[in-house]
């Protein structure tokens, strides 16, 4: 921002605060008023100053998320949906504590350098009484969503910026975090804005709910609405008691459909809000609510609830710290290790974990490893991947039958995959692509925790811990109608955001692994520089593309040498467009996969190969891009 463009918008914003309105009609937003205001005479803030953004650093800034881990986890996975869901570039994402300092942040790395240098940054501080009026810091003090649009900013140096800021409360009512989305482009029109201000909101509220479900599972959690339909989304009430039906705990929604103030309701017995008797409501509590009931007010009015008892305690055997030293896959990542504790942790709660992550990226390796870890590592961990199996195929794979069912069924019947897993650990690998009509019966599965065979008559208990993974944006197949929203509440109990190889900050040690496994006990030394090239590659396929690669170096290394010149007869297969681009399979990939197809004949095993991902993957991408073999 050049410093006459700064002075002279600190002129505006002087000249508005002392009452003479700036000559282009300058705001008349009266929060933004009161802002400046504070800036000026409590702050004493200079809107002309270009000094930089204050900073916590590293370790200080341990302690600004140490007490919000669950928060981040919570929020972290919508941040990147919200972030997504914007589409184009020219975004970040920030989640800050209570004091405004950013603990959290989603962007395109490639932009990292525009936003470091609007101070949009791990640790930086986005209070009012540091940055002047801007969108984190208006919402801490307001308390509710502000926009904070390009020259509504106190200082000269942000007018670069639009800022939406949402506040999440926590289950008492108190300001605990705030989710920003910053913008540093310059050509969005109103509707955009409103977009992106109702898309900010939106997240805001859902991370507020989703932390509010999980925030005491020790209680029982009440969630209601006037319209049963309604119950499980949004705008439901959630209420949570203890065992002598004393409130607990109770979300803003809940506060507005009951009418009452938080005083009113915290420390209460739930009688004297319900006329319906406590133990006819207390009739109703499952560990997996499905079906709403109808309960009566004091005042008369009818509700619709769900109740949930306590989650059981934690199993004894359950590991303080878990084992994760002890899984047999490369975790060195930070990132990657916090992510697989919490999995975890919260997996052997009976919460359904869900992966995401491009191909390749290491979730089934991942789910295997948590079955590894868990209490549960001595019993089966089946693994089902919906895109491989034809859908005629996939009903009787999973649920089994009954023998003689039907036309070509074997005669004593056979056990479906999920009672396969009875007992253990179930992984449905590309859920995503599980065709509808399945999902609704596989919800019930998850509902009813028993399953009932292709031509049988009785159901079957099952006991299993879910956990699922895509390489799709869940969100995004909810709404275009291509995923049940109830299933997708009820597998993604906890997500986690596997990141793509060229982002781990263990791409060393996951290699050396690799080419470890890959030797089986042989002797292999790499090159001088092969090992700089192998880790400056992007491996659009990811974990499977290198071990792939390395494969093939091992099998033709001679004398246990690997040279550069046979890496580079090697890498060359992947064109320089996808080496280049930030999204490799992005723009060129329906060209690349024409090339690699033609000079491989159509033999798919190898075109798979070549690119480092499986032949399923292939398929899909084949079928999105309608390339079809001609003939
Ligand atoms: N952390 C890891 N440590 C060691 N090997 C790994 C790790 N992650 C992935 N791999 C290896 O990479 C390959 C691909 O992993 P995996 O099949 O788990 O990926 P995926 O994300 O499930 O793939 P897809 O998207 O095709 O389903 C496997 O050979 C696996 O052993």
């Amino acid at each position: 921002m050049k410093p006459a463009l700064i002075n002279a918008h600190a002129q505006q914003v002087l000249q508005a605060v002392q009452g003479t309105p700036a000559s282009h009609g300058h705001t008349t937003d009266l929060a933004i008023t009161r802002s400046w205001r504070r800036c000026l005479d409590q702050h004493q803030l200079d809107p002309a100053s270009r000094r930089a953004p204050n900073v916590v650093e590293h370790p200080r800034l341990q302690d600004h998320r140490a007490p919000l881990e669950n928060i981040i986890s919570v929020a972290h996975w919508q941040m990147s949906s919200l972030h997504q869901q914007l589409g184009r570039d020219g975004h970040v994402v920030l989640l800050t504590d209570a004091r405004g300092v950013a603990i959290d942040s989603v962007f395109n790395e490639s932009e990292r350098a525009v936003f470091q240098r609007s101070g949009l940054w791990l640790g930086s501080v986005w209070s009012e009484d540091c940055e002047g009026t801007n969108g984190v810091g208006t919402c801490l003090v307001e308390q509710q969503h502000v926009t904070i649009r390009r020259d509504e900013h106190f200082r000269g140096k942000h007018v670069g910026l639009t800022c939406s800021a949402s506040p999440i409360f926590d289950a008492s009512g108190e300001l605990l975090a705030v989710l920003n989305l910053s913008s540093v482009r310059d050509d969005h029109g109103l509707q955009q804005h409103f977009q992106a201000m109702a898309l900010t909101d939106l997240s805001a509220k859902l991370i507020e709910s989703c932390f509010f479900l999980g925030h005491d599972p020790q209680r029982y959690l009440l969630r209601f609405h006037p319209e049963a339909g309604f119950v499980g989304l949004l705008g439901e009430g959630q209420l949570s008691f203890d065992e002598s039906a004393r409130i607990c705990s109770v979300n803003q929604a809940a506060l507005g459909l009951l009418g009452l103030s938080r005083d009113q309701v915290v420390g209460q017995s739930l009688s004297m809000l319900l006329e319906t008797p406590i133990d006819q409501v207390m009739c109703h509590a499952s560990s997996q609510p499905s079906v709403c009931w109808p309960m009566r007010l004091v005042d008369g009015r009818l509700l619709y609830g769900q109740l949930r008892e306590p989650l059981r305690q934690v199993p004894s055997v359950t590991p303080a710290i878990p084992k994760i030293n002890d899984v047999h896959v490369c975790l060195e990542d930070p990132r990657l290790q916090r992510s697989f504790v919490r999995a975890l942790r919260v997996l052997e709660r009976d919460v359904p974990v869900f992966l995401q992550g491009e191909t390749g990226t290491g979730k089934e390796a991942f789910a295997a490893a948590l079955h590894r870890a868990s209490s549960r590592a001595s019993q089966p961990f089946v693994a089902i991947n919906c895109a491989a199996i034809p859908e005629t195929l996939i009903e009787s794979e999973l649920f089994g039958y009954r023998g003689g069912s039907f036309t070509g069924a074997r005669k004593d019947g056979m056990i479906g995959k999920l009672e396969q897993a009875h007992g253990g650990i179930l992984f449905l690998d590309e859920i995503a692509d599980m065709p509808l009509a399945l999902q609704t019966r596989l919800l019930r599965v998850l509902e009813e925790r028993q399953v009932v065979p292709l031509g049988g008559a009785t159901a079957r208990p099952l006991d299993v811990r879910l956990i699922s993974a895509s390489h799709q944006d869940l969100h995004a197949c909810v709404a275009e109608g291509r995923f049940r929203e109830d299933l997708f509440y009820r597998i993604a109990g906890f997500a986690v955001q596997l990141p793509p190889l060229r982002e781990r900050s263990d791409k060393g040690r996951l290699l050396d692994l690799l080419l470890r496994e890959e030797a089986a006990g042989a002797r292999v030394r790499l090159e001088a520089g092969v090992r700089e090239r192998l880790l400056a590659q992007p491996w659009p396929g990811n974990v499977r593309q290198l071990r792939t690669c390395l494969r093939t170096l091992v099998a033709l290394a001679l004398e246990g040498r690997v040279t550069l010149d046979d890496l580079a007869e090697l890498l060359p297969a992947v064109p320089a467009t996808v080496a280049l681009a930030e999204n490799p399979l992005g723009v060129s990939e329906r060209q690349t996969l024409l090339t690699l197809i033609e000079a491989e004949h159509w033999h798919i095993a190898h075109v798979a190969a070549r690119l480092g991902i499986s032949r399923n993957t292939l398929y899909r991408k084949l079928r999105h891009h309608g390339i079809s073999r001609p003939g």
